[in-house]
């Protein structure tokens, strides 16, 4: 069998598992979300049952692009506890234990927000694009001539330790603002390519997804400047 068959042979297992408990006892996506039971050291134990069943929750409302990013980021969850802690504690400081999360508190929900960016740097759904050039032009040092195809590997740039430290750990603290001191900014705006790059960068960037509405993570600025060196 495949990878992608044991894959949904594995998940099968897990739907069929949350399907049972969830009936057994009552619960639905938040309870487990929001659930803090207390083990002694930890107000915010969520134990791998608990993140087993936010898979098949979550996978149940993914679209195919993004099913894989969330199946690898809750794996990386589960293998960061501190992580975890510090969801459940912001989520629990800011919703509270019994209401859904609203798209209005995101905002409030940084550390969420960078558990996801990070999510899409380390697991890209779409790790390659493509562009043809309409004009020859130098790069990098080379010369390369119009009707070119390229392919851009976001996924390599997004591992690559000349722009990430720990490039292949999860670490989303990277995101938060107050703890990176980001002394490479422009440079920052072409490391992160989850969604592309330029005038052909997923238009859904700024649209459908809050968390880069605002963000200093988008290349928005660096694509200004161009516009404004090839007007000039
Ligand atoms: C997590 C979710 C998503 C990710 C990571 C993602 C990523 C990407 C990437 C990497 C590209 C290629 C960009 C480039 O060539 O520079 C792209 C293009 C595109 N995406 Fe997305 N996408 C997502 C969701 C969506 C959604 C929800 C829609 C529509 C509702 C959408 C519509 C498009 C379209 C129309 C393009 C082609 C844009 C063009 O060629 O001008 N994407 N996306």
């Amino acid at each position: 069998m495949g990878l992608s068959g044991r894959y949904d042979k594995v998940l099968k297992t897990f739907l069929e598992e949350h399907e049972n408990v969830a009936e057994k006892q009552g619960m639905n996506l938040m309870d487990v979300l929001l659930e803090a039971k207390g083990d002694g050291k930890s107000e915010y134990n969520i134990t791998r049952d608990h993140i087993k069943s936010l898979f098949v929750e979550l996978l149940s409302g993914g679209t195919d692009t993004s099913k894989q990013t969330i199946q690898w980021t809750m794996a990386e969850i589960i293998n960061n506890p501190s992580t975890m802690e510090r969801m459940g504690e912001e989520i629990d400081s800011v919703v509270g234990k019994s209401k859904l999360i609203l798209e209005t508190d995101l905002p409030k929900l940084p550390y969420l927000q960078a558990v996801v960016k990070e999510g899409l740097r380390l697991y890209p759904p779409i790790p390659v694009f493509g562009r043809r050039l309409q004009e020859g032009c130098v790069m990098g040092g080379f010369y390369v001539s119009d009707k070119t195809t390229l392919v851009v590997n976001g996924y390599a740039v997004m591992r690559d330790s000349d722009y990430w430290e720990y490039p292949v750990d999860f670490k989303p603290e990277r995101f938060l603002a107050s703890e990176q001191e980001d002394a490479t900014k422009e440079k920052v705006v072409l490391k992160y390519l989850p969604f592309g790059s330029g005038r052909r960068a997923c238009p859904a960037k700024k649209s459908s997804l809050y968390l880069f509405r605002n963000s200093d993570w988008n290349d928005d600025s660096v694509f200004r400047l161009e516009d404004r060196r090839r007007q000039g």
